[in-house]
């Protein structure tokens, strides 16, 4: 059954499993378990519906850069101020709508290299987790005739992946100037394979016309099969509640939940396991909330610390994110951005008419480039190679017809090329911290973007690498000169004054619950469990050890697909 308030859920029944956040990853935990027809599970979801109000912006997959910040399917989060970055505040956007991030993230799908899973499967001490044992799960995927290799992909799972669907002007600009550049740009026909080094197509997670979203693939039809399944959303969790203590662990089995700051409180207990999956902000949000985490820092905002655990909330890493963009003459078509959004109408007729056109399409880029910095590079001398192998790349130039930004003023006529920068492999490490212990004021969120010397030079080689590309011949006649002309970014030094204004995250916050093998590290074992504690699983972006080097939705559903399996076996199901 579905509930759209905390007050309308049965007090008296009881559930086997809790699941908190019907995000990306609690949703496909919800509906693997709900399979086991014996079984009975609540989730618990703190947004709103996924359909209703405004929802185009979730659905069409082109408005996808629309659907946050500061709209009602986001949590609007703002960081602290970042100090590499003029001190700015970032918007820090994460889902706040069944689906989670995955019905609001700009849907581009990479599975990730081979040498994440296998380094991910080593800090766990668990070789379920490396690529090759986690690939069949990565085939529970669903895929579309395209320029990928159909082998590496399934057809018969829940979420829907494609390639970009729209010719852009610079598709074959883009392919002739990888040939010419061979070398340094090397073509690879389907970065999903687990080698992810070159330009490939982008995939997304659209199917047919729509956004494809934890809560479209798992969620819906998991409702209409299992009666075992209920949801409450318009409920936020606000602490789990120590109910007991096991071989002298505190068991927190019990949820407890309310609609807003001032309504009444609910409390719900599972018999089998709490699942958190309120992603790298909110699951160690709710872990402090409840006496978890570095006890000082609990007590100094009034909360009674009863599991020490200093590292929630720690770690917190992100890709930092760079466009660039440069005039282009495009025989007097208009810049596809604009092209979009001054023909709205025309298009929205076209689209819903039949599913095709401009708004059907991804609107960030539409191939994308992975790729290492040389083995001699003075940055490797200087600071180590943070990658997990030399599979994964340093950073990623996605090419984008159009103007793309995520914190630029668009311009409001021209035509552009654009090529967005992202180190992939930061070395920079913030933190989540409470800022008070009311759950429903926001917690402090400082990612420390661009806060390491490594970082900085990588998103220098980086820009440098795309001025390369667009320097090709394949661009002569199109590309007419760069777009932003009072910043000098021929120089180092430029290049860092232009990246202390518009650098920016992607919003891939991870790693703030981290996993670790070793007793006395992490906060998660490598099953997932909350050390020092019964009866609590995390199973989102907050436990990965490292982030993945690449866009990271597809490593979150293929790990929380084995994790369903993780919990199945332990609980004999
Ligand atoms: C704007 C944006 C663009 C992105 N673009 C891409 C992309 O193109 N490709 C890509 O691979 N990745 C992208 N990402 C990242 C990716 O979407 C996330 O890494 C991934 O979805 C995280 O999954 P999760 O399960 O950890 O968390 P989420 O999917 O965010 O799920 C957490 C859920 O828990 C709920 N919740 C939180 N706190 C509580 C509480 N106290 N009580 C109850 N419920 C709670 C939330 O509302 C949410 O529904 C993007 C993210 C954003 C925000």
């Amino acid at each position: 059954a579905v509930y759209d308030d905390p007050g309308q859920l049965p007090m008296d029944k009881q559930y086997d499993f809790v699941i908190v956040g019907a995000g990306t990853a609690g949703n496909v935990i919800a509906a693997r378990l709900a399979e086991n027809a014996s079984t009975s599970i609540l989730i618990v979801e703190a947004g709103r519906n996924n359909v209703g109000f405004d929802s185009y912006l979730i659905t069409i997959p082109f408005f996808g850069p629309q659907a946050s910040p500061h709209t009602t399917f986001d949590w609007n989060y703002t960081t602290i101020p970042q100090e590499p970055l003029n001190n700015q505040l970032i918007a820090y956007p994460r889902g706040y709508v069944l689906g989670g991030s995955s019905s609001t993230n700009y849907m581009v799908y990479t599975r990730g290299s081979s040498d994440d899973y296998d380094r991910f499967a080593d800090l766990a001490g668990d070789d379920g987790w490396n690529w090759d044992n986690l690939f069949p799960y990565a085939l529970k995927g669903h895929n579309e005739t395209g320029q990928y290799i159909p082998s590496i992909h399934g057809t018969d799972g829940p979420l829907l992946t494609s390639i970009y669907g729209y010719p852009a002007d610079t598709d074959d600009r883009v392919i002739a100037a990888t040939a010419e550049l061979s070398e340094e740009f090397p073509w690879n026909p389907d970065h999903n394979s687990g080698n992810m080094l070159g330009v490939s197509w982008m995939h997304s997670t659209i199917g047919g016309p729509l956004r494809s979203s934890s809560a479209t693939a798992y969620l819906e039809p998991a409702l209409r099969n299992h009666s075992n399944l209920d949801l409450v959303y318009n409920s936020q969790v606000t602490r789990l509640i120590q109910n007991g203590e096991i071989e002298g662990l505190p068991v927190f089995t019990t949820v407890e939940f309310a609609r807003n700051p001032t309504a009444p409180r609910y409390n719900v207990s599972a018999t089998r396991e709490v699942i958190l999956s309120a992603g790298a902000i909110g699951t160690p949000q709710i872990l402090m909330l409840s006496g978890i985490g570095r006890s000082l820092d609990l007590a100094a905002v009034g909360i009674k610390p009863i599991i020490d655990l200093p590292e929630v909330g720690q770690n917190l890493v992100d890709h930092p994110l760079l466009p660039i963009q440069w005039n282009v003459d495009s025989n007097g078509t208009m810049d596809p951005i604009y092209r979009a959004e001054a023909a709205l109408e025309a298009a929205l007729e076209q689209y819903y008419a039949n599913g095709t056109g401009r708004l059907a399409a991804n609107g960030v880029s539409t191939q994308m480039a992975f790729l290492r910095l040389p083995e001699n590079s003075s940055i490797l001398a200087e600071f180590g190679d943070p990658t997990s192998g030399p599979g994964s790349p340093h950073y990623e130039l996605a090419f984008a017809d159009g103007f793309f930004t995520t914190s630029q003023t668009n311009p409001t006529s021209g035509s552009y090329f654009s090529i967005i920068n992202v180190v992939v492999t930061p070395t920079s490490r913030g933190a989540i911290t409470l800022a008070s212990n009311d759950p429903f004021q926001h917690p402090t969120i400082d990612p420390k973007i661009l806060s390491t010397d490594y970082d900085v030079n990588v998103m220098i080689e980086s820009v440098k690498a795309a001025q390369r590309f667009a320097a090709a011949h394949a661009w002569d006649g199109y590309i007419t000169g760069p777009y932003i002309g009072s910043v000098n970014t021929t120089t180092d030094d430029g290049i860092k004054e232009y990246l202390s204004r518009w650098a920016t995250t992607i919003k891939h916050p991870f790693c703030t619950a981290r996993l670790s093998k070793e007793d006395g590290e992490g906060v998660v074992d490598g099953q997932l469990l909350l050390k020092k504690a019964k009866g609590v699983r995390i199973v989102d972006a907050s436990v990965f050890p490292i982030i993945p080097a690449g866009h990271p939705q597809a490593m979150v559903y293929i790990i929380a697909e084995r994790a369903a399996d993780v919990i199945k076996a332990a609980w004999g199901m």
